[in-house]
């Protein structure tokens, strides 16, 4: 069965099986003009988009449908992370290039409807079209968070301790993986593909951050630490300090490095699509909310550097010498020409 057997609405009504699986608030799911839903009255309603776009964000031949229909969805649930809220409701919009076959495309569902039972989150709509060339996928998500407890990009303030929830620089490599055609021959290497193609999405972590005292800002690493933390600062109008041995890179990545000479410092600062948090906890709390973090989720933390009222970032080196960071992350109207250049 093809897409042309079945046209338009016999593919939506294809995907819409196991798209409605919590009936809570619902007042109407996938098939009319618009879904509708209500709200509790003491929560505010998070709604974010991420778009994927063949050739830009993802290769077809290298990620299955599954993988990537799973990558489309956690890119935005790392959003609502970020927010310190709860995803609820997701939306799926797909431009679809003829010769795309079905099962990838209900591969693409099986991935994105797996990842939403994981968080209890109902499809509730979407939009399919068709494409001339390029596979583009749309996903939007309405979240809730308390009023009180969520988390901004513009309320850092300097002697905050900015943390990691995570190691940085993986996704990168993964990706220097695939564009490099290097096949993953050894577990570190698969570890790094892994973490570019199925990004985990922190939102119980996101979740658990909010509700803690002290917490002031936080946002999800999809550019690359140094652009991501430049967000940070900007909107907060202050600065930051990053120690270099302190940022978190894994052993595979640093493998990785070793084996194909890069630097893992610049692929943890520039890299992107981690979609860790990072988020700024005042100094007198940060203790105890990396222990309570660690005592819930059974993984750190990372200390990374403090919020300063310098306007600018900072990164010091062990032996003293300090150096500005520029943001060096994606851009997608400004890639360097060494974006476009393979390790080797
Ligand atoms: N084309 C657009 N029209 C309106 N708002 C946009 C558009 N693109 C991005 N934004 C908004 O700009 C802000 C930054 O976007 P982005 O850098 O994509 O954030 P994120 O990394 O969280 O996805 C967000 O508030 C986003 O909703
Ligand atoms: C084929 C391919 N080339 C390059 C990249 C790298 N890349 C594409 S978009 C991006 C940044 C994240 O995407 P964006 O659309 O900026 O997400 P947002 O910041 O809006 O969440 C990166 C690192 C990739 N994933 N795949
Ligand atoms: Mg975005």
């Amino acid at each position: 069965m093809t897409l042309k057997d079945i046209g338009e609405f016999g593919f939506i009504e294809k995907i819409s099986r196991g798209c409605f699986i919590r009936s809570q608030n619902i007042l109407k799911a996938i098939g009319d003009d618009a879904a509708a839903f209500t709200t509790k009255a003491d929560e505010v309603i998070l709604i974010t988009t991420d778009m994927l776009v063949e050739r830009v964000h993802f290769l077809r031949n290298t990620t299955s449908g599954f993988n990537l229909g799973y990558k489309s969805l956690a890119v935005n649930l790392s959003d609502i992370a970020a927010m310190g809220g709860t995803a609820k409701e997701a939306f799926v919009s797909i431009a679809i290039p003829e010769a795309c076959p079905l099962e990838y495309l209900e591969d693409l569902y099986r991935g994105i409807k797996s990842l939403a039972a994981e968080f209890d989150i109902n499809i509730l709509g979407g939009d399919t079209t068709g494409s001339k060339t390029d596979l583009i996928i749309n996903i939007s998500v309405v979240g809730a968070v308390p009023e009180k407890e969520i988390l901004y990009r513009h309320t850092a303030q300097p002697g905050d301790i900015i943390f990691s929830t995570g190691c940085l620089g993986d996704s990168r490599a993964g990706l220097q993986l695939i564009l490099n055609k290097t096949v993953a021959d050894s577990e570190e290497l698969k570890a790094l593909f892994n973490a570019h193609i199925l990004p985990w999405p922190y939102l119980e972590e996101g979740r658990f951050l909010a509700h803690q005292g002290g917490v002031h800002a936080a946002i999800d690493v999809s550019d690359g630490l140094s652009s991501d933390l430049g967000h940070i600062i900007r909107e907060s109008n202050a600065g930051a300090r990053l120690y270099a041995e302190k940022i978190p890179v894994s052993k595979n990545l640093q493998k990785f490095c070793t084996r194909f000479d890069a630097d893992p410092l610049e692929y943890a600062l520039g890299g992107g699509e981690d979609y860790m948090l990072l988020c700024t906890i005042s100094p007198d709390k940060a203790d105890s909310v990396a222990r309570d973090y660690l005592k819930k989720f059974g993984q750190p933390i990372y200390p990374i550097g403090e919020i300063t009222d310098s306007g600018e970032t900072e990164l010091v080196f062990p032996d003293g010498r300090i150096k500005s960071v520029a943001p060096s992350g994606w851009n997608h109207f400004k890639i360097p020409a060494s974006r476009l250049l393979f390790v080797h």
